[in-house]
């Protein structure tokens, strides 16, 4: 597969969208897509007009909005679905319908015979008014191999320009892949496309075997998302492709993080921490003897071939209970903080205690253990707080005010928010004043450590400067807004004076 030119196909506008719970509106769909087309994905599906008049108009807005990606709508083999495709102005139409018996005697309930009949109309159709045309014959897994032939067959002389494969229920084992692929490669003649669930958490292995078969265009999905077990992960794809297969795509890699954690907001799933290449630990390290590695040459404990920056991300040394010198000396270096051998000492056996409590060390709680020892620096802290109150309601933009010493002149400061904590954090970084322009929030986590609703509520959050240097810190209240308030305190407190 060595420098083979392989496109990606991206249907998180549609397949993803079918994610259960997920609905994104028109605006956010156009600003994925304008993120899909600056990735660089080949074609984007943008939805399925005849779904919804919201789907009809987002299609549309797609299709009109010149981006350098195709834009491709989703019809069954109906001619109201071609219609709506046709108005919503897509350069190309994918059509499809049930081949696997299954589905056709229980869904659509038509012949064998009817089915290629509607099948290669539609073709005829979406040909007839100039357009491109996929062709997917669904569940083409669990399709009778010689009646799949005939069907992709029929299609491709109708005038398709390109055939996809679906794995519709996830079901294929990725050898019984590659012998399918290889089988259709030698009948039919035009592109073969490949579109896999992960059911059985086989779609990115599935779509790999397919193009290793011949296969030379993969449907994906930002995140994986999809019905039931969600489709073939982009990042996961494309990256395989070119790190461990060597070939080639028009994706531009390093746009894979912003475009995960666009997709992870407006569709509101969260990116599992552990997720390959997009997840928070990607390239995170914990665990001494690794990070000792990671520190001399990152390398030894990593993929190499594919590497942080090529895929937008950052690496980490996490500090927790498996923590090593190295890893605590370097972060306590990065804040200027140089303690003597027995000193880091007894930071690392405080450092385990705290861990050992099943706790996560944030940035915060390692100087607060090393200035313990060590002693503060000189003006801490920058913040001290005094007074929080907020106010919000159904009727009432949630507005706070927040009275500190700062630098040891009283301040106060009031901002608005789209809820209380919202307004809170806002003014607390309108108390630095100068510095507010520097210093930005990058994480905030809000978990409830005990149950009910007086449940004690844990923030942890992260500020960075403008060097990107990140601290974080963490604060339990039985009040979410006050420790929001007080991790973020401790983050700037720490990050202006480390
Ligand atoms: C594997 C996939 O991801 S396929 C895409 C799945 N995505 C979606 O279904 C999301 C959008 N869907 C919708 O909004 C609706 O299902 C619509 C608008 C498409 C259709 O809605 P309805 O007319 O209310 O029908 P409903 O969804 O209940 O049933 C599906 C109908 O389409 C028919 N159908 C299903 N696939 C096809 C096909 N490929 N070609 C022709 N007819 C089909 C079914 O036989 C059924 O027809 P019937 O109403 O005559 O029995
Ligand atoms: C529309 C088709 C290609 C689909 O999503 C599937 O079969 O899973
Ligand atoms: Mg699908």
């Amino acid at each position: 597969m060595q420098d083979r030119k392989i496109s990606i196909f991206d249907t998180t506008l549609r397949d993803g969208e079918q994610t259960p719970g997920v609905s994104l509106t028109p605006e956010q769909k156009i600003e994925i897509a304008h993120q899909l087309a600056k990735l660089g994905v080949d074609t984007i599906e943008a939805g399925f007009p005849i779904a919804s008049a919201g789907d009809m108009e987002s299609v549309r807005n797609i299709a009109t909005a010149g981006l350098t990606s195709e834009v491709c709508g989703l019809a069954r083999v109906l001619t109201k679905d071609l219609d709506a495709c046709i108005q919503a102005d897509v350069g190309m139409i994918h059509t499809f319908v049930s081949t696997s018996d299954i589905q056709r005697i229980h869904t659509i309930k038509k012949s064998r015979e009817e089915v290629i009949e509607m099948a290669t109309n539609a073709v005829e159709y979406i040909k007839d008014h100039g357009m491109r045309c996929m062709f997917s014959a669904m569940d083409a897994t669990r399709t009778d191999i010689d009646y799949l032939v005939e069907v992709y067959k029929a299609v491709e002389d109708a005038g398709c320009d390109i055939i996809n494969v679906p794995d519709t229920v996830g079901v294929i084992a990725p050898s019984g892949m590659y012998r399918l692929i290889s089988e259709l490669d030698k009948d039919i003649n035009i592109p073969i496309d490949t579109h896999c669930h992960n059911d059985f958490g086989l779609a990115v292995a599935n779509s790999l075997m397919a193009i290793e078969a011949g296969a030379s265009q993969a449907q994906v999905t930002v995140n994986g998302l999809g019905e039931r077990a969600g489709n073939a992960d982009l990042a996961e794809t494309v990256m395989s492709l070119h790190s461990i297969y060597g070939a080639k795509t028009n994706i531009n890699t390093e746009y894979i993080v912003e475009t995960a954690r666009m997709v992870e907001r407006y569709t509101g799933v969260a990116i599992p921490p552990h997720m390959p290449v997009v997840g928070e630990n990607a390239f995170a390290h914990e665990s001494g003897i690794h990070t000792h590695g990671v520190l001399e040459n990152s390398d030894t404990f990593e993929p190499g071939i594919m590497t942080p920056e090529m895929v937008g991300h950052t690496r980490r040394i996490v500090l927790g209970k498996h923590a090593g010198r190295h890893a605590v000396l370097r972060s306590l270096q990065s804040a200027n903080i140089n303690p003597s051998d027995e000193q880091l000492d007894a930071i690392i056996n405080k450092v385990k205690v705290l861990a050992d409590k099943g706790k996560r060390i944030t940035d915060a709680d390692l100087y607060a253990i090393a200035f313990d020892i060590l002693g503060k620096p000189e003006g801490m802290p920058v913040i001290d707080l005094k007074e929080v109150s907020v106010m919000t309601g159904n009727i009432t933009t949630s507005t706070a005010v927040v009275k500190a010493m700062v630098n040891g002149t009283e301040r106060i400061t009031s901002d608005v928010g789209v809820g209380p904590v919202d307004a809170a954090l806002k003014a607390v970084e309108t108390l630095i004043g100068k510095h507010a322009s520097s210093v930005s929030i990058h994480d905030f986590r809000i978990e409830a450590v005990t149950g009910g609703a007086d449940a004690l509520a844990e923030v942890v959050i992260g500020v960075q400067d403008k060097n990107g240097r990140i601290v974080t810190a963490r604060a339990a209240n039985a009040d979410i807004v006050l420790a929001s308030v007080e991790a973020l305190v401790t983050a700037i407190n720490m990050l202006l004076k480390t």
